[in-house]
């Protein structure tokens, strides 16, 4: 069987005085060593994507991160000052991708902002700068230059018994990285969480009745795979169900050639 293909939306980034399609080579590199799958970076558009012809190519969706919070107009809010950075190309290709996708039963694992968009695509909301609710503990990006410092695993949650992240990568406390301002505040109706942090922040969901893998975590085990063992359990997962996908895919196919 050829090895199947995961679509990653792209970012939209000014570097060096132009405009880039981008996305962050752990993301690349995840799906490659965790996931054993091609990553196929999808061009972040406003508008004019045909999302179905881009599902046809593809065995599964991996939504990233991205230091860009979805427009607050998706779930229902007015911008304020605080709500940016934006990436309107990023939102209007990711939310309806994730939707169409989950329509389609294709595999789906959606990580921070993914996390994030996935909620919103299904009619949930975010609410902004969660270190300064009262109680809750600061989930921001540490400031610092080194990036293993920045995605240091720093944070316990706790899995839910019985839930598809536990069946995964077990359930109890699970030591996570964090570098996010925004989270759920209403989980959409379709999403059941599946781990929150010591300061009730929702940290992993998955889609009620989902046809295949949906699940999305607040934090980043792309960044440890390799070394990490519930990184790695996670995106081996995914690659699992990639694979099942690709190969439904391909059955009705192969019994039409053997007549
Ligand atoms: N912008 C959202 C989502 C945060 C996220 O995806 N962080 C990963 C990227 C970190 C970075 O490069 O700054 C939020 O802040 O909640």
């Amino acid at each position: 069987m050829p090895k199947p293909v995961v679509a990653i939306p792209a970012d939209i980034r000014e570097i060096e005085g132009n405009v880039w399609q981008a996305t962050p080579n752990q993301y690349v590199r995840a799906a490659v060593k965790g996931a054993d799958v091609i990553p196929f970076l999808v061009p972040a558009l406003e508008s004019g994507h045909d999302f179905d012809e881009i599902l046809d190519r593809v065995d599964g969706l991996l939504v990233s991160g991205s230091r860009t919070n979805v427009h607050p107009s998706h779930f229902g809010r007015e911008a304020t000052e605080t709500d940016g950075p934006f990436d309107l190309a990023r939102d209007a290709t990711s939310l309806p991708l994730i939707k169409r996708a989950l329509e389609r039963g294709v595999p789906l694992l959606a990580i921070c902002r993914g996390l994030q968009e996935l909620n919103v695509a299904l009619g949930g909301t975010l609410a902004n700068e969660i270190q300064e609710i009262p109680g809750n503990w600061d989930h921001r990006k540490p400031d610092t230059a080194d990036l293993d410092v920045a995605y240091g695993i720093r944070q316990e949650v706790h899995v839910k018994e019985g839930s598809c992240l536990a069946s995964v990568i077990g359930p109890g406390t699970v030591r996570v990285n964090s570098l996010h301002r925004q989270a759920i505040s209403a989980a959409a109706p379709r999403l059941a969480v599946e781990a929150v942090a010591e300061d009730g922040t929702i940290e992993a969901v998955s889609v009620i009745g989902s046809k295949a893998f949906a699940v999305g975590v607040q934090w980043h085990p792309e960044y440890w795979v390799g070394s990490d063992d519930p990184s790695n359990r996670l995106f081996k997962a995914f690659g699992e169900a990639v694979r099942a996908y690709a190969a439904g895919k391909l059955a009705p196919a192969m019994r039409q050639a053997a007549g």
